[in-house]
Order: C-alpha cells, then sequence, then structure tokens
C-alpha cells in the first residue's frame, strides 16, 4: 500500500450502541462472483458487490485480462467476457482471493501474465496452487520462496486432469483451483493431502457458487472435489452483507450492552451464520433474524471461551478482542494457518493484546488470552484490516487506543471509520 499512515485514535463508547447498519457485499463472494462471471459463456452482473481494495483490485486483474468489466454502477457491475490474453499484468494488493484465484485463471489466457503486490503479499503461501498448476503443465516463474512476483506464460488452455496438494495454508488455494476447472479441457479432480484445510465454509461457497453457475461439481469424499469441464453459465449473482465486516459492528453491540442490526441480511446464507451465532452467543450475546436482518444484542457480560476458529479463522481479531475484555480467560485455538494472512495475525495479536494490558500466551496454533487491566496504547495494524477491527473493538471500553494506520480497513470496507464512528457517537 502507498498510501501514507493514517493515525487515528479509536472512539469510546459513553452508553450502549443501538443502530442498525446496512454494510456492503460480501468480498468473498463478490471475488468468486467476479472470477465465474470471467470465464462464463455470456454477460452476467454482480449486483450489490463490496466496492473495496481486494475487489477493486481483483476488476483490474480481470479488465487487463480481456474481461469487459463495468463496475460505474455501485449497485451493478456488469461482466462481459472476453478472449483472455497476455501480455498483462495484475496487482494483487494483499489480497489472498487474487493471488490465489486469478493465477487458474491466467494460466487459461494466451500469453505472459505478471503478478506482484504489497510487500508482505510477497510473504503469504503460494506455491501449492502453483505446483499444481505446473503438474497440470501450465509454465509458471516465481520468485525463489516459491510466491509473488511471479509470471504465468498462458497457453490458452489447460489439460486438467488429476492433482494432489496439501491445502493446509489456505483454502483458497482449492477454491482458486475449482473455480477455473470447468474450463481445464478435462476438468479437475483435485485431492487434498495433509493436516486439515481451514475455512470449510468458503469451500462449500466455492461448490456451491459453481454449481448455481451449471458446473457439475462432486464433493461426496471428504478432502477430494471433482469438478466436470463444461460452460460456467453467465448470470445475476446477487451478492449477500459481508458476515465477517459485520462482526466488529456486532461485537459493538456486545462490548457496549447495545444492539447492532445487520440489515438486508437473507434467509439463506452462504457464509457462516451458525457458527458465528455460536461463537457470540457462548461469549454472552443474544443472536435473532427478523425481517430487518440478523441482529446481536450485548447482555452487558463478556465470557471468557474456549474454540476452535478453524472454520471461521478470519474472526480471530475481533474474537480475541471481545476475548481481552471478557470476564475470564480464553482460548482460541486451530489456526496456525492465519500466521499466513495480513500478517501473522497471531503474532501481531499477542503483542497488541498485551500492550493493552492483557496476558497472551502465543500458541503455534492459537492464542491464550487472559483480560488484565486494559489500558490505551499505540495499537500497530501491521497493514491488516481485521487488526484494526480489533483495535476499534478494545477502543470502545479502553480510552486512548490510538491505532497507527485506519487506512488498511480499505482493504474490504473503505467506509469503516465513518461508519464506526457514526456507531459510536450513538452511544
Ligand atoms: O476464499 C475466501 O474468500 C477466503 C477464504 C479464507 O482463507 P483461508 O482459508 O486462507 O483462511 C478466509 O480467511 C479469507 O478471508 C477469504
Ligand atoms: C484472510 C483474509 O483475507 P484474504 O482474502 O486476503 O486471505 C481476511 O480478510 O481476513
Amino acid at each position: 500500500m502507498t498510501a501514507e499512515p493514517r493515525p487515528w485514535l479509536a472512539p469510546s463508547a459513553s452508553g450502549p450502541v443501538s443502530a442498525s447498519v446496512r454494510l456492503p457485499g460480501s468480498k468473498s463472494m463478490t471475488a468468486r462472483a467476479l472470477v465465474l462471471a470471467a470465464l462464463a459463456d455470456g454477460p452476467s452482473v454482480v449486483e450489490r458487490p463490496l466496492r473495496a481494495r481486494d475487489t477493486v483490485l481483483m476488476a483490474a486483474g480481470l479488465r487487463a485480462l480481456g474481461v469487459g468489466l463495468d463496475s460505474g454502477d455501485d449497485e451493478r457491475w456488469l461482466v462481459e467476457p472476453g478472449p483472455l490474453r497476455g501480455p498483462a499484468r495484475v496487482d494483487v494488493g494483499l489480497a489472498g482471493t487474487i493471488m490465489r484465484f486469478l493465477p487458474p485463471v491466467a494460466a487459461l489466457a494466451e500469453g505472459i501474465v505478471e503478478f506482484d503486490g504489497d510487500p508482505h503479499a510477497r510473504k503469504r503461501p503460494l506455491q501449492p496452487i502453483l505446483d499444481v498448476l505446473r503438474s497440470l503443465g501450465v509454465s509458471i516463474d516465481a520468485s525463489d520462496t516459491g510466491g509473488l512476483p511471479l509470471t504465468v506464460r498462458g497457453a490458452g488452455l489447460v489439460e486438467g486432469g488429476e492433482a494432489v496438494i496439501d491445502a493446509s495454508g489456505s483454502s483458497q488455494f482449492v477454491s482458486g483451483l475449482l473455480l477455473s476447472a470447468p474450463r481445464f479441457t478435462k476438468g479437475l479432480v483435485l485431492r487434498h493431502e495433509g493436516p486439515p484445510v481451514p475455512s470449510a465454509p468458503h469451500l462449500r461457497m466455492t461448490t456451491h457458487m459453481l454449481r448455481a453457475a451449471g458446473v457439475a461439481v462432486d464433493e461426496s469424499v471428504p478432502d477430494v472435489w471433482a469438478v466436470e469441464p463444461g460452460p460456467i453459465h453467465g448470470r445475476t449473482w446477487v451478492i449477500e452483507p459481508d458476515l465477517s465486516g459485520a462482526a466488529p459492528f456486532f461485537a459493538a453491540a456486545m462490548v457496549t450492552g447495545g444492539s447492532v442490526t445487520l440489515s438486508g441480511w437473507p434467509a439463506e446464507s452462504w457464509q457462516p451464520v451458525a457458527r458465528l451465532t455460536e461463537l457470540l452467543t457462548a461469549i454472552g450475546a443474544e443472536v435473532t433474524r427478523t425481517a430487518d436482518g440478523l441482529t446481536v444484542r450485548g447482555t452487558g457480560r463478556l465470557h471468557g471461551i474456549t474454540a476452535d476458529l478453524s472454520e471461521v479463522s478470519e474472526l480471530t481479531p475481533v474474537l480475541s478482542a471481545l476475548a481481552a475484555l471478557a470476564d475470564g480467560p480464553s482460548e482460541l485455538r486451530g489456526v496456525e494457518h492465519i500466521r499466513g494472512h495480513e500478517t501473522d495475525r497471531i503474532a501481531a495479536l499477542a503483542t497488541e493484546l498485551t500492550k493493552a494490558g492483557a496476558q497472551v500466551t502465543e500458541f503455534r496454533d492459537g492464542l491464550r488470552i487472559e483480560p488484565g487491566a486494559p489500558r490505551g496504547t499505540s495499537w500497530e495494524t501491521y497493514a491488516d484490516h481485521r487488526m484494526a477491527h480489533a483495535a476499534a473493538v478494545m477502543g470502545l471500553a479502553v480510552p486512548g487506543i490510538t491505532l497507527t494506520d485506519v487506512g488498511c480497513t480499505s482493504k474490504t470496507l473503505p467506509e469503516f471509520p465513518e461508519l464506526w464512528a457514526g456507531l459510536v457517537a450513538r452511544s
């Protein structure tokens, strides 16, 4: 990110917050919809997409590959597939979705496609997906560390067939391959071998969206995904509000004993709302779904919890902040792979929560957080939007939490500082 850092004093709440928020679309659904639309047999419409750095760069990457993409209207992006071709340059920013979803698309293009991103993007794991593409005959030059910067020499087609991957480092390795697989000549049978793949709900989102586009996918055998070759149909994708982006707003209701409703929540969702509900309820919230949306009410008490977050690891920073404000210790485990997220989130949370007064033990795969006397601090955000969300949640209850850079929230919600300030102003 080249923008100047934007220090920000997290506002403290003077009473319970009470608000209904309409949040933009899910990052994960928008990314998948754009990729499937780009590979489709006809035009598509993406309704209520997320407009944030990750999805704007995704759109730019697809345009660079020859896709027609009109994102002029905030509510409806129009995607017109075209012949995929290089030469092209793709800036992935710090987006896992772009660095894992677009190399397989580039392999289907004719010509050279170069990928690079933010300094930390070069440290995020990529090798397993590149190795699979190479095993399928794709020519790729990567850095010595096996990741960015890299060059895909697209041949205009990928044979496909069978491949083995260790996707314990990120579910996105699997999602990235599956999204392009219908366009491989023989489709793809992908088998995972290794420690468990995290983020199962994101994998289900991928297979659900493939089927919704008319693709035959078999996932009846654990850790094996079989995608038939065939057309991906153009269609209208309606994007759900982003549940992970809503998490800090729900946390605000919990910390202040108030109430926050996420409006526009669909009757059926492809995001892990049941797991989020379980976790927030265990910490002390009441979660209800009404015609108005999804509502979280704080009960005035925050309890420590012991939880395996492997399915919802994106929530670790915000849940860690709640844990630091709870009435007893918490243990959040099963998330070793988040050391490869926007920053090493386990190390970052241990450092910043300790500075803010908690006693933290760092495990290979998680954290034990014992609340202490909370204190204000300069909170390093590590270019990580969710570290900023965690700091904002702490700041509700702890005066003097100053984020080193709130600008990093532009990754998934550029309007975060204003929305948050508006929420707290109503406390
Ligand atoms: O496919 C996706 O859209 C995502 C999958 C998950 O990645 P990991 O499996 O690497 O955690 C999640 O954490 C990330 O924010 C989004
Ligand atoms: C891990 C995350 O993002 P990415 O899609 O860049 O992996 C996240 O948003 O928490």
